[in-house]
């Protein structure tokens, strides 16, 4: 049966909290304290990642409204920028179509911005507008995305925690622990020293059986990288996330030749598109790749490049993007378990990600969510209306 089809398509920014580091964190945020970044060879910008802009842009909220009044809506990054390009741009592909041609529809987003996109904001914008659309076909079918995208595989999702407690993640019931690092190359031996003994202090503490991850977040050279990992092995380090920049897949391809038997090599949450990923699978860049669905491209391109990991046995195991990535996950074979990243300050509990921006929104009980859980129509969250919404262009 045909859907009642696209009226109109609106883009809103939210300042303040919600979210991750792209979202404004207060003072005092475990995700903004002395992180290592492809910045901090500046001393004036190694404290903070906010003091050289990565709250610059804001959060993006993208609402699609049907001609009977149904709203389908997405949050993620990409905040004014984005939403120009959504209204003035990307709304023409939609207004006046069935919401079922999501293919179409980001084939014409795509290719009409793939002179000035590709990566980055434009296919965050594009994202954005994916995932409305497809909360929008789920809450006119009255079926939660995870069945849109083939059911549930597993009856619950089991989750690892990003966050600088370890060990309070596994008092929770995480099956592993994401510390950030800390300390960059500029900061020298030393630097990696206190790097080390960061993980050796909460190995200790966390005991031998608990997955221990450190996230790189684009800031280490492929020599600093190779040698981290090495003095981290004895430490039981089971991956290196995102060590290098995103573009240097030979690099990436080279440290996975050299990090030592048995830790893995991730990365990906930078990545976009199907062709961005073939470069990562193809010049065997890594051993899970981590989209994060809000960026590479929405629901609709994750199906593409989980079937090029799928055919090459590779794991994806998506960047930390709550509702939006459980939907995917829970219907994948090849991505056995999911990331929670811990927004609590602290962190010391387990609070929703995107708070107050979403109302309904599951977290890990026990580092775990059912997939009964998600089973409301589209991805079964609301948008907190409570919240200034401000829609900067209209078309
Ligand atoms: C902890 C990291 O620096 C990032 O803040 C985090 O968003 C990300 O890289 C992750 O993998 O969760
Ligand atoms: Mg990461």
């Amino acid at each position: 049966m045909p859907l009642p089809k696209i009226k109109e398509v609106r883009a809103f920014v939210v300042r303040g909290g919600g979210g991750a580091d792209y979202h404004d964190q207060g003072a005092g945020h475990w995700i903004d304290d002395h992180i290592a970044t492809p910045m901090a060879k500046y001393p004036e910008y190694r404290q903070s990642r906010q003091s050289f802009g990565i709250n610059v842009l804001g959060t993006l909220v993208v609402e699609i409204e049907a001609e009977d009044g149904t709203i389908g809506f997405a949050v993620t990054t990409g905040g004014e920028p984005a939403c120009y390009i959504v209204e003035k741009h990307l709304a023409r592909f939609l207004e006046g179509r069935d919401p079922a041609e999501y293919e179409k529809i980001w084939d014409q987003m795509y290719f009409s911005t793939q002179y000035y996109g590709r990566k980055g904001l434009v296919v965050n914008a594009i994202s954005g507008v994916d995932l409305a659309l497809w909360d929008l076909i789920g809450r006119l079918r009255q079926e939660p995305v995870h069945h849109l995208l083939g059911g549930a595989v597993r009856d619950e999702l089991q989750f690892y925690a990003t966050g600088a407690r370890p060990d309070i993640a596994k008092q929770l019931g995480f099956i592993g622990g994401k510390l950030p690092l800390h300390h960059g190359p500029a900061e020298g031996e030393e630097g990696l020293k206190k790097n080390v003994a960061l993980l050796a202090d909460m190995r200790a503490r966390c005991g031998d059986d608990f997955w221990l991850m450190y996230d790189c977040w684009m800031a280490l050279d492929v020599n600093y990288a190779t040698r981290l990992a090495h003095a981290c092995h004895a430490h039981g380090l089971k991956w290196i996330e995102e060590a290098i920049s995103p573009d240097d897949y030979w690099g990436y391809a080279e440290l996975k030749r050299n990090v030592p038997a048995g830790m893995l090599v991730t990365t990906g949450e930078h990545e976009a598109t199907r062709w961005g990923f073939r470069m990562l699978l193809e010049m065997d860049c890594c051993d899970i790749i981590q989209p994060d669905v809000g960026w590479c491209g929405g629901v609709t391109e994750l199906l593409k490049i989980s079937a090029l990991a799928d055919a090459r046995g590779k794991l994806v195991v998506p960047h930390g993007s709550s509702v939006y990535s459980y939907h995917f996950v829970v219907t994948r074979h090849n991505s056995p378990f999911a990331e929670f990243l811990m927004m609590h300050p602290g962190p010391t509990e387990v609070v929703p990600m995107f708070a107050p921006q979403l109302l309904g929104e599951p977290v890990p009980v026990n580092g775990r969510i059912r997939a009964s859980a998600l089973d409301k129509p589209g991805f079964g969250v609301e948008l907190n209306r409570e919240i200034p919404l401000h829609r900067p262009y209209t078309h």
